[in-house]
């Protein structure tokens, strides 16, 4: 079932927590909502859910408007950060539950439970009290309700915060199998990018209660259509550059970067404050100085962080890049302290407008 917005805008008091929403999600899809936190993304899922009403634009479910249909009539599976289920029932009776609401003949309701139980692998607690159960449990509790009912569409919202590091990434790769699945069409709230980007079929990144881009993960990681969504997803070095002439003729532009003077062939003619935006990973650190367009700077921070190093750079124009190596090609490592230069392989990176708002250039 394809879930519809249409210029949906909700309004708390005077401040506008969705504005003018328009996408359509489609059927069977992993759909994540994915901004930081105020943004919108919870007020948009409660919107689906029917507990809030916006006040302006329609929701549609196929070609069905939504508007006026109360939340029991939606056919939606949940689950929440705080799994909201019943302590004093057993996991049985958790899952049977909307089962029994709707009527469901007892010898059915424990097949169907018991399958959903199989899926999440808790078939042999069934018995047990939830609150002798871990965090990652009970939350396979609660995927188990949820999908139990056969929902047309399941809500998640930011079903994994509460769990440690370890149990969110096996459970989102669960709950990314079970989908796959069962292929339910899912739509996922986070903050978390690494989260959304290792679920999704596809990510709306939200900021300020509009949406700033919707595509697949790799899209949203290769090429983010503006700064915002570049700052967001991973982690990015934004250089401040001027483009102090541009030549129509050839397309080519004039940059001047700190003492750096480079030319580079943008989208359109365009003068004046630019940004780069480069990745971490893109970016080389040499200890001689081989072209005149590495910066100087010194190791200001130097992280272990495992399988990489990331090092801090301090450029002699006062700015500090973030670099990664991957700990086979790190060589030897870097001291702090150490001077060395950093080579910005500005033809591998994405030029932003002086308001992050347009790609100007991208490699
Ligand atoms: N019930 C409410 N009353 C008043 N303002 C609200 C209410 N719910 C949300 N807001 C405001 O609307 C905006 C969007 O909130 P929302 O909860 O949708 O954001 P979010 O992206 O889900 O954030 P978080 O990740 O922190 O939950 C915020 O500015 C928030 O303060």
């Amino acid at each position: 079932m394809n879930i519809g917005f249409e210029q949906v805008t909700k309004l708390f008091g005077h401040s506008v927590a969705v504005n003018q929403i328009n996408f359509t999600i489609q059927d069977g899809e992993f759909f994540t909502l994915l901004g930081p936190s105020g943004c919108g993304k919870t007020t948009l899922l409660r919107i689906i859910a029917g507990f809030y009403r916006q006040d302006q634009g329609n929701l549609y479910f196929g070609s069905r408007l939504m508007n006026e249909v109360p939340t029991h009539q939606r056919n939606i599976g949940m689950v929440f950060q705080n799994y909201a289920i019943f302590p004093h029932m057993s996991v049985f009776d958790n899952v049977a539950y909307g089962l029994k609401a709707r009527k469901v003949s007892k010898p059915l309701i424990e097949k169907k439970v018991m399958e959903a139980l199989e899926m999440v692998e808790l078939q042999h607690l069934r018995d047990r009290s939830p609150s002798e159960m871990s965090g990652g449990q009970q939350q396979r509790i609660a995927l188990a309700r949820a999908v139990v009912i056969e929902p047309g569409l399941l809500l998640m919202d930011e079903p994994l915060s509460n769990l440690d590091a370890k149990l969110r990434i096996k459970m989102r790769a669960d709950i990314r199998a079970l989908q796959k699945k069962l292929k339910i069409t899912t739509i996922y709230v986070t903050h978390d990018q690494e989260e959304a980007l290792a679920v999704s079929d596809r990510i709306a990144v939200m900021s300020a209660g509009t949406v700033q881009q919707i595509g697949s993960p790799q899209d949203i990681y290769l090429y983010p259509e503006n700064r915002t969504v570049a700052h967001f997803i991973g982690t990015s070095n934004f250089v401040e550059a001027v483009v102090n002439k541009y030549d129509a003729m050839t397309g080519l532009a004039t940059i001047l970067l700190g003492t750096i003077t480079l030319k580079l062939k943008l989208k359109r003619n365009y003068v004046g404050k630019i940004w780069f935006s480069i990745r971490p990973e893109r970016l080389m650190i040499v200890k001689e100085r081989q072209h005149p367009q590495q910066l100087p700077g010194v190791v200001e921070q130097v992280t272990f962080l495992g399988g990489k190093i990331q090092y801090g750079i301090r450029s002699e124009g006062n700015q500090l890049f973030e670099v990664d190596h991957q700990l086979s090609e790190a060589g030897d490592l870097l001291e702090q302290e150490q001077h060395v230069y950093v080579d910005l392989q500005l033809d591998r990176a994405i030029v932003f407008d002086g308001l992050g708002q347009e790609v100007l250039y991208r490699a």
